[in-house]
């Protein structure tokens, strides 16, 4: 599913209108007619009163074309426009008189706070006052009606995007911004839906396709992928009957430290259950037994040094390299892990102290291979890229340091972002219960039994980020949020897989 900027909206809305030989109008009319469509399906003409709240745009404009289908199928509709500016747009007026020519009334125009409604608990509210054209913080009583609506416990409906928040641009005024029940997004989600500032605002989303030209929404480089299950289904390599374990590679998990051999077994354990055909860890000799008795599958070797890594060396070729989980920071684990980057041939997965050896010794940077997957959580990413003031710099900065080392790195976080070569995606799977010590550990096996496999690092990123989200879901049900510990995520792993193809009664996102 693309994500698609303001930008690229309009540009579509042109186009559509050009090409189907319709009218904007016709366009907000479809628009209209669709979230009518969803809320008579769930109204079935209950006579509960409906608060329709319009802009001076086209959002407005949607509203008003909303209020007047209401109004002819029997609900009891009140309109209201925020009429902070006498530039309507044209489709706003042409649907502001039609409005008025079913109901023989002109929608109440508010101009100040005086003018604001008493709304009941059992009512509903429509917010059509801003859509993607907001160009500027709410003020002064805008800002107090946006409030005033927010207060009210009355179940709220967003047209398009909640008032007061921008498509793709950070949020500066949180308290001008509408928070809805839910929203109805026209064609595709916008990209502020599913960033941690501005993401809290759109809890329930639905995506109403009002007919876009189809070929611009196709060959158009979107601002980012959503990776749903339609997507992640695409990306499954299926296993042939006469496979044997050759076929699924040999993984190297380099990690754990006396102390932190938990997260030398989490990674080890998450590469063999995604399916990888060999696993060796290479560990400190302190972690042996552990190792042993915790993963039997696994092959393991050992450092020189008892108690961290100091110098991994193994005698084969593996397919796919995790490095850094539990490792240590201390100038032995610098050492080992410069070592490993000067002679790495295959993918490598880097991820916790890894990168915090190359954070600490910005050397370490150069020694680092092309299409290096790197999985920093929000402090490490920070001792890589700096600062950032906010989630869209924070991506900026990301994307420029991708660039500049050419390698991929996934944001972890409620939606993980995944960026490589200018390329955004972002995953849709995940739970707040995989907040939890060593979650980071299984996803970095994850996607190193996925490269082992022979997905490629690109595709392992995005697939295998879904795959631990998706582990996640299935483990949350079964014991909830706060029981949830990283095992379990990895336990889940291959109900992950089947789910996969499991046909849903109603599929959730759909395939673009
Ligand atoms: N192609 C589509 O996806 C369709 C979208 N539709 C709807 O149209 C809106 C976008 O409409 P637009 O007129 O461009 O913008 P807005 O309605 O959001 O209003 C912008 C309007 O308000 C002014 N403005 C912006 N910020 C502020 C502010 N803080 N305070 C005061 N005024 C502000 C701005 O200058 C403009 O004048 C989209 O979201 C959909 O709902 C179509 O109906 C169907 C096709
Ligand atoms: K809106």
């Amino acid at each position: 599913m693309k994500i698609f900027s303001s930008k690229q909206f309009y540009e579509a809305d042109k186009i559509t209108t050009e090409k189907q030989g319709i009218t904007s109008v016709d366009l907000m009319e479809r628009a209209a007619t669709q979230i009518y469509g969803w809320l008579h399906q769930r109204l079935q003409g209950a006579q509960v009163p409906i608060h329709i709240f319009c802009g001076i745009g086209n959002n407005g404009g949607d509203g008003l074309a909303l209020g007047r289908l209401l109004v002819e199928n029997g609900y009891l509709v009140k309109c209201y426009i925020a009429n902070y500016t006498d530039k309507r747009s044209p489709s706003f007026l042409t649907n502001y008189s039609r409005y008025k020519d079913v109901t023989k009334n002109w929608p109440l125009l508010m101009t100040c706070v005086e003018d604001f409604p008493a709304i009941a608990r059992e009512d509903i509210i429509i917010d059509a006052l801003f859509g993607i054209g907001l160009n500027r913080p709410p003020e002064g009583w805008v800002k107090q009606l946006i409030q005033h609506i927010n207060t009210t416990p009355a179940y709220k409906l967003s047209i398009d995007i909640p008032s007061g928040l921008y498509a793709e641009q950070a949020i500066t005024d949180h308290e001008a911004i509408i928070k809805p029940n839910h929203t109805l997004t026209f064609q595709a989600p916008k990209l502020s839906f599913f960033l941690p500032e501005s993401g809290p605002y759109v809890t329930f989303y639905e995506i109403l396709n009002i007919g876009l030209d189809e070929e611009y929404m196709q060959t158009t480089k979107p601002v980012a992928q959503l990776i749903a299950k339609p997507q992640a289904q695409r990306f499954y390599k299926q296993r042939n009957k006469y496979a044997h374990k050759g076929n699924f590679g040999h993984a190297l998990v380099a990690a754990g430290s006396y102390g932190s051999m938990g997260a030398a077994v989490l990674s080890t354990k998450s590469t063999l259950r995604i399916g990888a055909g060999k696993v060796t860890a290479f560990i400190p000799e302190c972690g042996y037994n552990i190792m042993q008795i915790s993963v039997p599958e696994a092959l393991v070797q050992t450092d020189v040094n008892p108690k961290v890594l100091s110098k991994i060396e193994f005698d084969f070729m593996p397919d796919a390299i995790a490095v850094g989980m539990g490792m240590g920071t201390g100038k032995e684990s610098v050492a080992a892990l410069r070592g490993l980057l000067k002679k790495v041939t295959c993918p490598i997965l880097l991820d916790a102290d890894a990168l915090n050896c190359i954070s600490s010794t910005k050397t370490l940077l150069k020694l680092i291979p092309q299409n290096a997957i790197l999985t920093p959580h929000s402090g490490e990413l920070e001792r890589l890229i700096g600062e950032w003031s906010d989630d869209y710099d924070k991506i900026e900065k990301t994307k420029a340091f991708s660039k500049k080392y050419n390698v991929i790195v996934i944001i972890k976080g409620a939606n993980t972002i995944i960026i490589s070569e200018g390329e955004m995606y972002i995953n849709t799977t995940g739970n707040p219960g995989m907040a939890t010590a060593g979650s980071g550990d299984v996803l970095s096996g994850v996607i190193t039994g996925l490269v082992a496999q022979g997905y490629d690092p690109l595709m392992s990123s995005v697939f295998g980020v879904y795959l631990h989200g998706s582990a996640g879901n299935i483990a949350s049900q079964l014991i909830g949020f706060e029981a949830m510990i990283a095992s379990d995520i990895t336990e889940a792993l291959g109900d992950a897989f089947i789910e996969l193809f499991r046909q849903d009664e109603q599929q959730q996102a759909p395939a673009d």
